[in-house]
């Protein structure tokens, strides 16, 4: 086991120190101004094509693209953004990170999941130590997802695995969840994965009914292996497993673990052989790219998952070399800022457009809610600014039918990525009207949400519409749209593991940006542990 406080250069970087609340900081009381000052509507800004605001607000990295002219914001404020993050030191911060630093504080830990996609780099910051570990791992798990994907993996009574069951919550669940959907495309034909997170128990047993115990792996996942969810759904399953004639003892070829703690794992009776580690230095929800991924590996193998890691760490270089007006997830996080500090947008909703994408929300719900919904700033203050917006979303053509009337007529501000992706290698004849439809609904609600339509301009649709005038003056109301709703527009230009990988990693670090701004841990997750511990208390079966 590697033990980071090891880890060379892990000099601590106390951001504590000399810490100044954001509010005190320049670059913020510019901002404040600006967001005070009036402000032209979104509608103006696009109509006026500004080609230097277009070319600053297009951002491209590892393939992915930016178009971020949606968003309510012009030249001035975009610098005053970057002298933000200037200010705020997120470079050091970031620096700090991949060279191993303690910058997980609380639980004086380093925050090194980049390096889970790095290990290739003979140079990385985070050392050759780590690289050796990490690749050691990552073998041993893909070695033992080619087997599984060969059907040379064999149950106790001699059948090949034909179906892997991932038990585990939250990072142990939503990342491989998410990308085993994403990359259905790239699936083993034979071999299926299945997830099981919640331990209501027909959860569980709506998977299990369909399945033959014999042909049938679970891979329990826990990072802590005391998570109390994960324990009920791999006691039941391991009863299933008896009841179906797999006695206990005859069980080990039915069982991985994933953890980073092998020897909880050992003692609920996972052999060290089946057990693959991940540390204590990944958040589980940043641990998609360990031995948590293993179900990903399954379902795309070992060069897909290569490639899943080889689009993340491009991102991840993306990050930390190119200048900071060019920097995607950088601009990512800002635009977030802008929207939730300076124009009062308590939510962020992610609009995704792609069918299989259509767990991205989920994960980057955990991702963003669990790393920033903080009210402490790093030197233990109480926080006098917002923090992390609730993030919220999914299929955003059905939306659409759903609740996007409010983002057009309610009074609610919300701020939106549109997630997007240009090539579609769905094996239909009619793909490209499919591929068509979806992209003109998503520039579409992009365009009527910035514009708007203004009372004028429904008026003369009204009356274009053949209505008298008593009707038009009494439907402009109801039919006019204030616009000025910002949004990003995010494009993959396909979904494969590449592409995949950098789209998360994109995520992980506008996360970071924005913590390292706010000034408040993203790594910890403290706020969940007193709902378990009054759990443990309530074993109240009864109900009211
Ligand atoms: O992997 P584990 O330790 O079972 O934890 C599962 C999840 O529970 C949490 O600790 C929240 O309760 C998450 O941070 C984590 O991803």
């Amino acid at each position: 086991m590697i033990d980071t406080a090891a880890a060379p250069c892990a000099a601590p970087v106390t951001v504590a120190e000399g810490f100044v609340p954001p509010p005190q900081r320049a670059a913020w009381r510019r901002l404040q101004a600006l967001a005070a000052a009036p402000q032209p509507h979104l509608r103006e800004r696009l109509a006026a094509r500004d080609e230097a605001r277009t070319r600053a607000l297009t951002l491209e990295a590892a393939g992915l693209t930016l178009d971020a002219t949606h968003q309510a914001l012009g030249l001035p404020e975009w610098a005053a953004l970057l002298a933000l993050a200037d200010e705020s030191r997120v470079a050091q911060q970031a620096d700090a990170l991949r060279r191993g630093a303690p910058v997980n504080a609380t639980e004086g830990r380093a925050a090194l999941h980049v390096a889970l996609r790095g290990s290739h780099w003979a140079d990385a910051p985070w050392g050759k130590t780590i690289n050796r570990a990490v690749r050691q791992e990552l073998d041993r798990m893909l070695e033992a997802a080619e087997r599984l994907r060969a059907g040379a993996w064999l149950g106790a009574g001699g059948e090949p695995i034909t179906d892997v069951v991932n038990l585990g919550i939250g990072g142990s669940d939503l990342g491989p969840r998410m990308a085993v959907q994403a990359l259905a495309a790239h699936a083993h034909p034979r071999v299926r994965v299945h997830f099981v997170s919640n331990p209501d128990a027909w959860a569980l047993y709506d998977t299990l009914r369909r399945l033959d115990p014999a042909r049938t792996l679970f891979i329990v996942q826990s990072k802590s292996f005391t998570t109390v969810e994960t324990q009920r759904l791999t006691d039941s399953s391991r009863r299933w497993l008896a009841d179906a004639g797999v006695a206990p003892e005859r069980q080990a070829p039915h069982w991985i673990a994933v953890t980073a703690h092998p020897d909880r794992a050992a003692a609920w009776g996972v052999p060290r052989a089946q057990t693959f580690v991940f540390w204590d230095w990944v958040g589980g929800r940043y641990s998609l790219w360990s031995a948590i991924g293993l179900p990903l590996a399954v379902t795309i193998g070992r060069a897909g998952f290569e490639q899943l890691l080889a689009g993340a760490h491009a991102l991840d270089r993306h990050a930390w070399e190119a200048p900071p007006e060019r920097n995607l997830p950088l601009a990512l996080a800002l635009l977030g800022i802008w929207n939730r500090n300076f124009r009062g947008c308590p939510t962020h909703l992610l609009a995704i457009y792609s069918w299989r994408l259509g767990e991205f929300a989920r994960h980057v719900q955990q991702l963003d809610m669990e790393s920033n919904g903080k009210r402490v700033h790093v030197n233990g203050s109480a926080v006098a600014i917002d923090t992390g917006p609730i993030v919220w979303g999914g299929q955003g053509l059905d939306a659409q039918h759903a609740y996007f009337q409010l983002l057009h007529q309610g009074t609610h501000r919300v701020a939106v990525d549109f997630i997007g992706v240009c090539e579609d290698d769905t094996p239909l004849p009619t793909v490209d009207a499919h591929r068509r439809l979806v992209h003109a609904n998503l520039r579409a609600q992009a365009r009527a949400l910035a514009t708007g339509r203004n009372a004028e301009a429904t008026a003369a649709a009204l009356r274009a519409e053949g209505l008298e005038e008593a009707e038009v003056r009494r439907l402009t109301p109801h039919r006019t749209y204030p616009g000025n709703t910002p949004s990003n527009l995010l494009w993959l230009p396909r979904l494969d593991p590449f592409h995949l990988g950098a789209l998360v990693a994109a995520y992980e670090h506008k996360v970071f940006y924005q913590a390292a701004i706010w000034g408040i841990h993203p790594f910890d997750q403290w706020g969940v542990e007193l709902g378990k511990t009054l759990a443990r208390t309530m074993d109240n079966s009864a109900c009211p």
